[in-house]
């Protein structure tokens, strides 16, 4: 596994070092009020997990899967719901978390989607920002790194269902997806 990464873009330190940052940001942006973190499953899962951790104000969590990806490196453009929430979302503070905004596809449909159940606010938090390659502008709230543009792996992210238990982000060799 590790074989079929190029190098090391994020570190397991950077990516700690990030994610208390991004932590104290949320936990002073909202004071006083109670989140509920939305991951989107698969990827944000680890990120979710420490994200959570890092923030002092009460969070409740839920999860929504779409996939748009299936097993490429490029977007289909066609988002599916694969699992609703099980909360009901309205009055309620959300704080979307996901691992990578690509071409902003995903995310474009599902604030949409989130917003017309009527939440009291909804913010984005991001692991990754790949701006070069956005096809639909997305608001970020929180951003931990923006990353050039390289199918990028681990902490979470996949490729084919790979290289989601790395624990830092890499770059795959091209061999591996070409
Ligand atoms: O901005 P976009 O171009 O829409 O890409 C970003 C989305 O694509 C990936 O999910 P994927 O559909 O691969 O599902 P996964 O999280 O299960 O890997 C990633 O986790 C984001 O949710
Ligand atoms: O660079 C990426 N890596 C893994 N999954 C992704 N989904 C969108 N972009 C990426
Ligand atoms: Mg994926």
């Amino acid at each position: 596994m590790i074989n079929d990464v190029e190098r090391i873009l994020i570190s397991e330190a950077q990516l700690a070092e990030r994610i208390k940052e991004l932590g104290a940001q949320i936990t002073a942006d909202y004071a006083g009020k109670e989140i509920l973190a939305i991951g989107v499953l698969r990827g944000a899962v680890v990120f979710m997990a420490d994200l959570t951790r890092a923030i002092k104000v009460p969070v409740a969590i839920d999860f929504m899967a779409v996939s748009s990806y299936g097993a490429g490196t490029d977007s289909s453009g066609v988002v599916r719901i694969l699992k609703d929430l099980d909360e009901n979302i309205e009055g309620r503070h959300l704080l979307i978390v996901e691992d990578i905004i690509d071409s902003g596809l995903t995310l474009t449909y599902l604030l949409e989607n989130l917003k017309s159940r009527k939440p009291a606010s909804i913010k984005l938090c991001t692991l990754l920002n790949k701006p070069e390659r956005r096809k639909a502008e997305v608001q970020i709230d929180y951003n931990g790194f923006t990353v050039p543009d390289y199918f990028v792996v681990g902490y979470g992210l996949d490729f084919a269902e790979k290289y989601r238990n790395l624990p830092f982000i890499g770059i795959l060799k091209p061999e591996v997806y070409k």
